[in-house]
């Protein structure tokens, strides 16, 4: 192998929109074609019969994943027209064995996928030993959610045997380089590719890419900077899809329509008609904070308006939240700060200063506690458990991203119901 291969993983349900992605992937420099599980899952061998018989000089890989009666499975997927088969580096020696001795059969590779091995480094030569022909350096996507690092399993294992290693895990146009510097012959690349609007040029940049490869630094951007970044692309759709339609607050409206926010909460708990908690949060809050304040859910007396909002401005902060009301909103839709309320109300209340900074409270049906991440744009608020704030960010970004290439079939003249193979996938 002496140019690093580019295996493009079409790890999609409906195989149509995989024959067209792989087609158009192809059309980029894709070198190998991998039916992805998800697509065995819902296609079966077809997946691989298909993708043979479209791109017949392409090398097809069948991630068959395969854990138990390793020679079965090769042996279809291999009838099926596949050139390399994917076995779980973790199953017993047993299955490793057989599924080598029916490739050796039916003239096609084994690949051992290293995912969730235990100790990769000493799996690795045994898996070599065994007699597999490839061995994948692989972290999975719901371990990428995580903040795995990709390549990190690479160079665990890379030093330790002769056969060729792929890299697999979320790589993209950055990551590549890293993965073949770091020894990869094969890079293995799903939704940097699938999940594009541009899928040729997504791959021709991969490409391109690896062929100028550069060392592997790790990560670059710490957790809170990753997340951050992520929000402010992403939309409260996205995150609410992301969490399974859990975090959404209810009863809220955007004050100043067209605004967005991002930012951990600084929570208050005050009650209808006090007013002085809220506006202390504003000296404890940091620049990009955002103020959530649970104010009993008053309605007829505002404990929040014009005044305090520049003060948040003066501040850096980046949005308030309120189970309550807001005034002065003339003064405030002026100043575009993103605010979200369940009411408005001319009234203010007094600085009695009853309630809490930083404590857990309830906010419109959602609990909230300091530090937990809020977005919120013009479809409403989302809160984000801190504990889980990087993966949830993360998922919200894939969701983003398929939409991407969704938004793209649409545009090409495909209706919604047709992308998504909605009748077919209506519970049975
Ligand atoms: O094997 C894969 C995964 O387990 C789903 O089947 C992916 O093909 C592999 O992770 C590459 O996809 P990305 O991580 O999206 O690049």
């Amino acid at each position: 192998m002496n140019r690093p291969v580019l295996q493009v993983a079409l790890d999609l349900v409906e195989l149509d929109r995989a024959v067209t992605i792989a087609g158009e992937a192809v059309a980029g420099g894709a070198d190998w074609l991998e039916a992805g599980t998800p697509l065995i899952k819902s296609e079966g061998m077809r997946a691989v019969s298909t993708l043979k018989a479209t791109y017949p000089d392409h090398t097809i890989i069948a991630d068959m994943k395969t854990a138990d009666t390793g020679a079965i499975e090769v042996e279809m997927a291999a009838k099926s027209g596949a050139d390399i088969v994917c076995v779980l580096g973790a199953s017993d020696d047993s299955v490793i064995a057989e599924s080598v001795r029916a490739a050796r059969k039916y003239g096609v590779k084994i690949m051992a996928d290293l995912i969730s091995v235990t100790n990769p480094a000493i799996r690795a030569s045994e898996l070599e030993q065994l007699g597999v022909d490839y061995l994948c350096a692989h972290t999975g996507i719901d371990q990428q959610m995580t903040g795995t690092d990709s390549l990190d399993l690479l160079l665990k294992v890379i030093h330790e045997v002769t056969i060729p290693v792929a890299a697999a895990g979320g790589i993209s146009e950055k990551t590549s380089p890293g993965a073949i510097a770091a020894g990869a012959k094969i890079v293995i690349v799903g939704g940097s590719i699938i999940r594009s609007s541009d899928v040729s040029g997504s791959t021709r940049r991969i490409r391109e890419a690896m062929d100028k490869p550069l060392p592997y630094s790790g990560p670059s951007k710490n957790k809170d900077e990753e997340i951050r970044e992520i929000l402010t692309l992403v939309s409260s759709s996205n995150v609410s899809d992301a969490m399974h339609r859990k975090g959404a607050m209810t009863g809220l409206f955007s004050v100043c329509q067209g605004t967005k926010a991002v930012g951990k909460a600084v929570t208050v708990q005050t009650f209808a008609g006090d007013w002085a908690k809220p506006v202390e949060a504003i000296d404890l809050a940091g620049p990009g904070d955002i103020i959530v304040i649970n104010n009993d859910q008053g309605t007829r007396i505002a404990p929040w308006g014009e005044l305090a909002t520049i003060s948040c401005i003066n501040r850096g902060i980046s949005g308030v939240v309120i189970d309550g009301a807001a005034r002065d909103i003339d003064d405030i839709r002026k100043m575009k700060f993103p605010i979200w309320v369940r009411a408005l109300a001319p009234n203010a209340g007094e600085p009695k200063g009853f309630g809490e900074i930083g404590a857990e409270i309830s906010c419109c049906g959602q609990t909230v506690n300091p530090g937990d991440w809020i977005i919120g744009d013009d479809s409403g608020v989302v809160v984000i458990p801190k504990t889980r704030a990087y993966e949830i960010t993360r998922r919200a970004k894939e969701v983003y991203n398929t939409e991407l290439r969704i938004r793209e079939e649409l545009h090409r003249g495909k209706s919604l119901s047709q992308v998504m193979n909605l009748i077919r996938w209506e519970k049975k």
